[in-house]
């Protein structure tokens, strides 16, 4: 199965409600499209979305990276050699994270189809069925709360709270919510960097205080703190994970040796597609440590392809933020994984099993 031409195309989607983090408000997921053609027909499907406040990566540099750099290496070379086409992939331009993961999910996606199989069985297998977080994003206390009870109701059980907006009132959102909710669901927050290491302590101190029981938080401190990363997770009772801080392999490596944060948010549009992901998560096997698998604005063009990798790497893939296609309106893929609500189930189609994308724009 040789690789014919690379296609490219767009994807827009409009949210249920906007995204509201510390660092963007963002009403609709408009995300880069990868179909890899083959000489065999098989196509193999990719998204890459551009989070520039995150990744550094835009509609132009992702499409531009594809089509000047990425695809010359790539047109001619076989599926089979799966390690050499990631390793082409990832060697011929520095960064562009989003770029990389969106084509290698296309790769993927065709390796898997070569030998008919699910994309979770050519990864090592798994119980083919995942269970999601849903996001609240920051807001008024009021709409916060109604938000969570809401997601409740439609049976999502732990949630993703985001804060890193003004500390007091953070503060009050979160007890307001976990008020709310006890019982009925997990808290997790993520501060998206919003916070400074003092801050992020007099929070969670603050709220541990309080009783208010906590699943985890998520980057508590800017990307590049990586001393301040370690202060709060030295200082604090709540679980601390990494998001922004770590992309590559090697800053997981640096970071667990820091004892700088207690888990890693593994996220394919940072790592550069399935194969640093797959790295990333057999590190943290070895090291005993626990990873979240999380996605960004993303449908479930991408978001399909995390599930396979978290499905076959459950021994330490064992917390999943993976909500893109329910905070999306609809869901544009003819596919073979199924997301209901906080429900993911996939079947037996080969690879990620996407038959088509409704609304695709082909890009000239
Ligand atoms: C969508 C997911 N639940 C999430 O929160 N992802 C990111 C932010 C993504 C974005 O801004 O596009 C995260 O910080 O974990
Ligand atoms: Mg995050």
């Amino acid at each position: 199965m040789k690789i014919t031409d690379i296609r490219l195309g767009m994807v827009k989607v409009p949210l249920k409600t906007p995204f509201k983090t510390a660092l963007r408000t963002v009403n609709e997921i408009e995300d880069v499209i990868v179909m890899i053609e083959t000489d065999t027909g098989h196509i193999g499907y990719g998204e890459a979305p551009a989070t520039a406040v995150i990744t550094g990566d835009i509609h132009g540099s992702i499409i531009e990276a594809i089509r000047t750099v990425i695809k010359p290496k790539l047109i001619g070379l076989d599926i089979s050699d799966l390690n050499h086409v990631t390793r082409t992939i990832q060697n011929c331009i520095m960064k562009n994270y989003s770029a990389k993961a969106a084509v290698e999910i296309a790769v993927y996606d065709l390796f898997a189809q070569l030998y008919k199989a699910p994309l979770y069985k050519m990864l090592g297998g798994g119980v083919p069925k995942l269970t999601t977080d849903l996001t609240i994003s920051v807001d008024y206390i009021d709409k916060m709360v109604a938000d969570s009870l809401d997601a409740v109701d439609r049976g999502f059980e732990t949630l993703k709270v985001k804060v890193g907006k003004d500390i007091g009132v953070d503060i009050e959102r979160v007890k307001a919510i976990y008020a709310a909710v006890e019982g009925r669901a997990l808290i997790r927050l993520d501060a998206n960097q919003g916070w400074t290491a003092k801050e992020a302590v007099y929070a969670l101190h603050k709220l541990e205080d309080a009783g208010v029981r906590l699943e985890l938080v998520e980057q508590p401190v800017k990307a590049l703190d990586i001393d301040g990363l370690k202060y709060v997770t030295d200082r604090v009772h709540t679980p601390v994970m990494a998001d922004e801080t770590t992309f590559s392999p090697r800053e997981v490596i640096d970071l667990i040796k820091m004892r700088a944060a207690d888990i890693i948010n593994i996220k394919l549009m940072k790592t550069g597609g399935i194969s640093n992901a797959i790295k990333i998560a057999d590190i943290c096997s070895f090291y005993d440590m626990q990873c979240m698998i999380g996605c960004m604005l993303e449908t479930s063009v991408s978001v399909s392809a995390a599930v396979h990798l978290a499905v076959a790497k459950s021994d330490v893939i064992t917390k999943v933020d993976l909500d893109g296609p329910s905070l999306c309106a609809f869901d544009p893929v003819v596919g073979s994984v199924n997301f209901d609500g906080a429900d993911i189930s996939i079947n037996d189609a080969p690879g990620l099993g996407i038959q088509s994308i409704k609304g695709l724009v082909m890009l000239p």
